[in-house]
């Protein structure tokens, strides 16, 4: 992609999203809210059918009905979402397990590759750590989960790539010795290298929460007041749809419809595409049931896995093995730059067949915590011999 690199933020050049391009809506650039403020909630909860049109022909209602498998078993307390056995044992998703193999079964293999190397952690969090829940607030993981990624730590660089503000994602996991990037990437504590703040200007000192010395990078820190008016923006304009949740994660906005009737998607989405019209540097990205606002940069988990490699020192060697672990399409980005730095594996936690740039594949977070046992063993044996 064309960037036009102002050191700190580097803008997309091209950065109109197909929907509005088709939709002619123009490019230039507005400060902040475009928005007539005459319009009240419920005019635009009563989208005219043009509109509702652009959202169907857009391709966003069918990404919303494609984003999640559906629910098959709700547990008593929580309502976890996880397909039934009969979706992962049909022939159907064998079948797609032929391309994606499963990581457990595959573990012999991925550590005869790993022997000798570094190898570097990469956990996204919602769906990967902590399973899919109907209220994002209550997105816990378990005890023995945190226990397993704080001996993952022990033994490997770690670092969680969540789409949740980082300090969100903290207050999560609360595990002192990991890296955090939050908001998909675009704010990131890493270790201090001289080498990364020379490439990336805008990279300053600060302190994480142990009062360690770290690296904290803010590529879209120049959109924080966009991004906070188009917050309050969304929870007004969709504060009369039953079942709808907007999250401010700092450098981009999660609207949910996972708790909101089917037949209201539409007016969900119309909602969040007439805010968007109005700011062309913010764009929409599909998550589980959740519609993501976030800025038109060159920079995404992808991204943020370089960045963490440069930064621990993991460029550029051919005895560096990062293994990305998550489920959502933002870990697409990431399992990509694996893919195409061909170093590493990309593993995909899913319940369903669906395309993808991993390696292999996980059912659900249960298999992801026996994978990293697996690894903790392996390291450890390693280390004794
Ligand atoms: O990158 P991640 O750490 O996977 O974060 C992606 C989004 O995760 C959260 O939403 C998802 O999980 C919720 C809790 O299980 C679920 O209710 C929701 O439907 C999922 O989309 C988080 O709330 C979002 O803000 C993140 O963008």
């Amino acid at each position: 992609m064309d960037v036009k690199s102002n050191h700190s933020s580097p803008v997309l050049t091209d950065p109109v999203p197909i929907n509005k391009s088709r939709l002619g809506i123009r490019s230039s650039l507005f400060g902040y809210s475009q928005q007539d403020p005459s319009v009240s909630p419920s005019r635009r909860i009563r989208a005219p059918r043009k509109s509702l049109e652009d959202v169907r022909t857009n391709g966003w209602l069918d990404a919303m009905k494609a984003s999640s498998p559906p629910r098959k078993k709700p547990i008593k307390e929580y309502n976890i979402e996880f397909a039934s056995n009969d979706s992962t044992d049909s022939e159907d998703y064998r079948s797609w397990m032929l391309d994606y193999p499963s990581a457990l079964d595959s573990f012999e293999q991925i550590s005869v590759f790993a022997k000798n190397k570094k190898v570097a952690i990469f956990l996204d969090y919602d769906g990967t750590l902590s399973p899919i829940v109907d209220d994002p607030d209550s997105a816990f993981m378990s005890e023995a989960m945190r226990a397993t990624v704080k001996n993952v730590a022990k033994f490997f660089p770690t670092a969680i790539i969540s789409g949740r503000s980082r300090d969100k994602v903290y207050e999560l996991v609360r595990l002192t010795e990991l890296y955090y990037a939050g908001s998909h990437g675009m704010d990131i504590i890493g270790p201090v290298s001289q080498t990364v703040s020379n490439d990336h200007p805008n990279c300053i000192l600060s302190t994480d929460h142990r009062g360690k010395d770290v690296n904290l990078f803010q590529p879209a820190r120049e959109f924080l007041p966009m991004i906070d008016e188009v917050f309050r923006t969304l929870v007004e304009n969709t504060k009369e749809i039953k079942g709808s949740k907007v999250e401010n994660h700092k450098f981009c906005v999660s609207v949910h419809y996972r708790n909101v009737e089917e037949k209201n998607w539409t007016i969900i989405a119309q909602c969040v595409h007439d805010v968007l019209t109005n700011y062309p540097r913010l764009r929409l990205t599909h998550g589980r049931k959740v519609l993501e606002v976030r800025p038109v940069i060159d920079w995404n988990k992808g991204k943020a896995v370089e960045f963490l490699l440069d930064s621990l020192g993991l460029t550029n060697r051919n005895d560096v093995l990062p293994i990305y672990i998550g489920d959502d399409k933002t870990d697409e980005d990431a399992f990509k730059v694996l893919r195409e730095r061909n170093c590493g594996y990309g593993i995909l936690v899913s319940s369903t067949r669906k395309e993808s740039n991993a390696f292999y594949s996980l059912r659900e977070p249960t298999e992801v915590m026996k994978f990293l046992q697996l690894l903790v063993n392996w390291k450890r044996q390693q280390e004794s011999i």
